[in-house]
């Protein structure tokens, strides 16, 4: 039973974790143990669950959220990098740990790999454990491949599982993110017979001037029609791609306005969002405010 005499007012000021984009995604191998070996470029958008920390003096780990009817908390990567965190600094204290959801969850917007990341460099601040940002990736690799980029909170061309980072620097476009109504697995794409896997390898020096694609998307809006009605009703505004393995889309705007107004045209049936790319995440800000 979780407690439930402390609330959410009466803690600190939110943490940001943002959303993610795959500006393009690229499969260009696959490891010994099945892993798929990609190349991919992150930019993070200003859209974004919140997370509030309050620390404690016991070893409790406390998660108050609206998703814990879906995901248990046994699985809920939070309390898993609370754990993992509190396990590698054997940090005696605790913390009640309070998540606003408002990231689609399974639509490739990384949403739960942005919590756990959000949760490492919060509670190592807030427990002054002085963890390093490379150790602290190092911790959140293991609960998801995106958890490095999150940590790091700087736009990166990523190889390896996405791990390998090198900090780059896209134009910063406003983006409509369309939602489908559906939730695609990543591990059912990955296991695909017919997802490409052997893109061949581009060079630093090709990324900026390449036509980005994603070398999921073909296979996904083959089995999701909503994905594959998203795009077709996006294109006409604006270059536009999916995110990740989906189910999300988004198209690129100069200006916010343009974003906007194409909003504003989207059939009732559809959900969507205008954001900003950002090629340092508001956790890196929130954390350099510190
Ligand atoms: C596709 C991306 O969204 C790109 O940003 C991510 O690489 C996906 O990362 P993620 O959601 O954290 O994925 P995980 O939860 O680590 O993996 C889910 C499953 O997808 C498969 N998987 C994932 C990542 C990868 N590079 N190769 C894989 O084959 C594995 O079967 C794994 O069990
Ligand atoms: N804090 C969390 N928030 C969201 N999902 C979580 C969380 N903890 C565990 N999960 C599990 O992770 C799954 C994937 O969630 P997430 O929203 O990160 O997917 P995604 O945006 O498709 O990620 P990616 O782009 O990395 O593939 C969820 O369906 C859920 O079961």
């Amino acid at each position: 039973m979780k407690p439930t005499h402390l609330h959410k007012s009466a803690v600190s000021t939110s943490w940001p974790a943002p959303a993610k984009l795959n500006l393009f995604l690229h499969i260009t191998g696959q490891r010994a143990d099945g892993y798929h070996q990609l190349q991919t470029l992150f930019q993070f958008i200003d859209h974004c669950d919140y997370l509030d920390f309050h620390i404690t003096n016991t070893d409790d780990l406390i998660l108050h959220s609206a998703i814990s009817d879906s995901v248990a908390d046994s699985d809920n990567l939070i309390l898993k990098a609370a754990k993992s965190l509190k396990r590698y600094t054997q940090y005696e204290g605790g913390a009640h740990i309070w998540l606003d959801k408002l990231l689609p969850m399974g639509g490739g917007l990384g949403g739960g790999s942005s919590d756990a990341a959000t949760t490492l460099v919060a509670l190592n601040a807030l427990w002054k454990t002085n963890v390093s940002p490379s150790k602290l990736a190092e911790i959140g690799l293991t609960l998801g491949a995106d958890v490095p980029v999150f940590i790091n909170g700087l736009s990166a061309f990523a190889e390896g599982v996405g791990e390998q980072l090198i900090t780059v620097e896209p134009a910063e476009p406003w983006y409509l993110v369309i939602v489908p109504d559906v939730h695609v697995s990543t591990k059912d794409i990955f296991q695909h017979p017919d997802l490409p896997r052997n893109t061949p390898k581009l060079d630093m020096n090709s990324l900026m001037t390449q036509q980005w694609t994603n070398d999921c998307q073909k296979l996904v809006t083959t089995k999701h029609p909503q994905v594959a009605n998203a795009l077709s009703w996006l294109v006409e505004y604006a270059p536009s791609r999916m995110t990740g393995t989906g189910a999300c889309v988004f198209g690129e705007f100069t200006h916010s306005q343009q974003a906007l107004d194409a909003l504003a045209e989207l059939p009732a049936h559809m959900r969507g969002f205008v954001a900003k790319g950002m090629n340092k995440s508001p956790l890196k800000i929130r954390l350099e405010q510190l």
